[in-house]
């Protein structure tokens, strides 16, 4: 399963982008949502309730990718945890969980980090 960005532009707010080198007259253009309807040069979609019903499509496959590779998450922690639980050490490493919230802190910022905390406890549960 791949996560990358459909979208390479860098664009954040799923409005659709055109760019004067693709559309020089400023005429319509497909919209990214591909099945949204069409765009006008300046971004702003033609039909704004198209597009917000197909990029809800998408970012409600986007959640469900994400539920899915929770789910494994926890799967490969907990098989960690059992295999370190079963040669005598303790469930919970804590220098390999600051490790985890500095990355996603370092990617994410604060949010990033409390992501990564709820992410902790849905796999080993309360600290
Ligand atoms: C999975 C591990 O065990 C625990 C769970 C962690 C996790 O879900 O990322 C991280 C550290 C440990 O508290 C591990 O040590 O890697």
């Amino acid at each position: 399963m791949s996560l990358s960005a459909e979208n390479t532009t860098g664009n954040t707010t799923g409005n659709p982008v055109t760019s004067p080198a693709q559309d020089p007259v400023g005429k319509p253009v497909r919209s990214a949502a591909g099945d949204a309807g069409p765009a006008v040069e300046s971004g702003v979609p033609a039909d704004p309730q198209a597009l917000i019903a197909a990029r809800r499509v998408r970012i409600d496959e986007i959640d469900a990718a994400l539920i899915g590779l929770v789910r494994e998450r926890m799967t490969v922690s907990r098989e960690i945890q059992e295999a370190r639980i079963g040669s005598g050490g303790r469930r919970v490493h804590l220098a390999r969980e600051m490790d985890i919230l500095r990355t996603w802190g370092d990617a994410l910022g604060k949010p990033g980090t409390a992501l990564a905390m709820t992410l902790l406890e849905l796999c080993r549960g309360q600290a």
